[in-house]
């Protein structure tokens, strides 16, 4: 029987919640008395199916059953594990808190409270102990990290069972060893929060100016290292300390409107080296380096496939340089038509050495997307409906490419009709053909699912290619089939 959790306010952060667990296999009670709660609910849930599965190829377990129960007493009955997250207002989530005690008897109830501190969650309940804040980042569904905060009454077996919990659902429970308002993540959020406020009304800055400072820079790096492993490679190959010594004095500067800071003294220098050296140390800053660039470009390249953010400014400057490629590499008339430039990076060589074979297949595709746009069948015309499909493919491997080399994709002709398009596609290095990836297209209408002809101005542009490609020597390979003796 599936475990059983009960949400307790199902607003943003209760939605998110609630789908964690669902898509994690356990059944999820949610209480909230807003009429509304349940089409909400409803739409996170629909956007976390979308997402939460697609981190993963291991498939998700069976999800949960959703219920919305008419009073919290209903909701946590049978509950192993219970959450609130109502709005942040100290006096409804005691008043909540005391209807869960009434009915739940030592299930852990965390708080998604934003700045709370447990103590203060916990006066006048009637057991304290299993009171605690598990602060999530929203969305829930996606962002593993629940900051989990105790008290001195919290009880450690609640907090350890609760961790153990979290971390089921996919989270990472960062334990909060001294309670603080905002706790540690929220401090952060609040200052730079802060700080951005002013530089909006100060007409410094506009929101979406803002927004590109981070996004294009510092946020990039905090995703994937933090705060002082950033800095610690900022301070070159003397790390944090040399870090500590050219910026500490900038802290009595007027850098920021947080002008109340820590001395800066040789004792606080040698405890924030210390703990560096402690987190980062079994690293040389260029093993930082290299495993910070290796993040930044997944992330960035996760960007370019969205066309977001950083990654617009990397599609925006590869458009360049491909436009700087075909100007100078215009293909000569009656020669097959160069496509696509590119290059073997470090991700795509197998256990072989050399570049694995689904590779080919991509070249191949940007091929034939770049010659599919030249005759006007690219983007715009799949959203009205019509499309290429590629019906065949036969690949041969001639050659092997290897790390660093640079490849381009040409496609000939072989012969088309209304409906058809037979292609060899080849991708050379220099003018050596590494692969040749034989294709035969079908044009279909997408709604119908059925080949049928393209559109006349599309084989307008088709036709003279076709019969310009006609004079081409026919390629020794078009034709040929698997285990085939030459
Ligand atoms: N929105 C955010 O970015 C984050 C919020 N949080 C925290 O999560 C908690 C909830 O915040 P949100 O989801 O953003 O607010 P919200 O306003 O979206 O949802 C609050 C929900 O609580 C419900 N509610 C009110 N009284 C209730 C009661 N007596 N019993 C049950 N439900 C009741 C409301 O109907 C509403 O649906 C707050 O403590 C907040 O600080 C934590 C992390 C991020
Ligand atoms: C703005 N906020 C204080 C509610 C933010 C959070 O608590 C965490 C988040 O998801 O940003």
């Amino acid at each position: 029987m599936a475990r059983k959790a009960a949400i307790i306010g199902g607003g943003v952060i209760g939605g998110g919640w609630a789908a964690r667990f669902l898509l994690n296999g356990w059944d999820v009670a949610v209480f909230d008395p807003d009429p509304e709660a349940e089409r909400k609910i409803g739409e996170v849930l629909a956007n976390a199916r979308n997402a939460l599965p697609a981190l993963s190829d291991v498939p998700m377990p069976a999800e949960g059953r959703l219920s919305f129960a008419d009073t919290i007493t209903e909701a946590v009955e049978g509950a192993e594990y219970i959450q609130e997250s109502v709005s942040e207002r100290l006096e409804l989530k005691h008043r909540v808190f005391a209807q869960i005690q009434q009915a739940s008897h030592g299930a852990p109830i965390g708080s998604s409270t934003s700045g709370f501190k447990p103590s203060e969650l916990q006066e006048n309940a009637a057991d304290p102990s299993v009171i605690f804040v598990a602060h999530p980042f929203n969305p829930v569904y996606l962002l593993p990290l629940a900051e989990v905060v105790p008290s001195a009454k919290s009880d450690a077996k609640v907090i350890e069972n609760a961790k153990e919990i979290l971390r089921e659902i996919g989270m990472f429970p960062l334990h909060v060893r001294k309670e603080i308002d905002a706790h540690i993540a929220d401090r952060f959020l609040e200052a730079v929060w802060r700080e951005a406020l002013w530089l909006v009304k100060d007409g410094i800055a506009t929101t979406e100016e803002i927004d590109e400072a981070i996004r294009m820079g510092f946020g990039l790096r905090w995703g994937q290292m933090g705060l002082f492993e950033t800095y610690r490679i900022a301070g070159g190959e003397a790390g944090m300390k040399h870090f500590l010594a050219q910026f500490g004095p900038c802290l009595t500067w007027p850098w920021t409107k947080l002008m109340d800071v820590p001395e800066f003294n040789d004792e606080l220098v040698d405890l924030i080296a210390g703990q560096s050296d402690a987190q980062s140390g079994k690293h040389s800053i260029r093993e930082l380096e290299r495993i910070r660039d290796q993040n930044l470009i997944g992330f960035m390249r996760a960007l370019k496939e969205r066309n977001w953010g950083a990654g617009k400014v990397l599609l925006e400057h590869d458009a360049r340089r491909q436009a700087a490629f075909h100007a100078d590499a215009a293909t000569p008339a009656g020669a097959p038509l160069a496509l696509v430039n590119t290059q073997v990076l470090p991700g795509y060589i197998d256990y072989n050495g050399h570049m694995t074979e689904s590779r080919y297949l991509y070249i191949a595709s940007d091929v034939s997307n770049a010659f599919l746009a030249l005759i006007g069948a690219g983007m715009d015309y799949v959203s009205a409906g019509h499309s290429y499909y590629t019906a065949e493919t036969h690949i041969m491997h001639l050659g092997e490419a290897k790390l660093g080399d640079r490849l381009t994709g040409t496609l000939q002709v072989l012969s088309m009709d209304e409906k058809r398009l037979h292609a060899m596609i080849r991708v050379l290095r220099g003018d050596e053909v590494v692969a040749s990836l034989e294709q035969m297209f079908l044009h279909v209408d997408m709604k119908a699912g059925k080949a049928c002809a393209a559109a006349p101005e599309v084989l307008e542009k088709l036709r003279p290619i076709a019969k310009a490609h006609e004079a081409l020597p026919r390629p020794e390979a078009a034709g040929r089939y698997v285990g085939q003796r030459k």
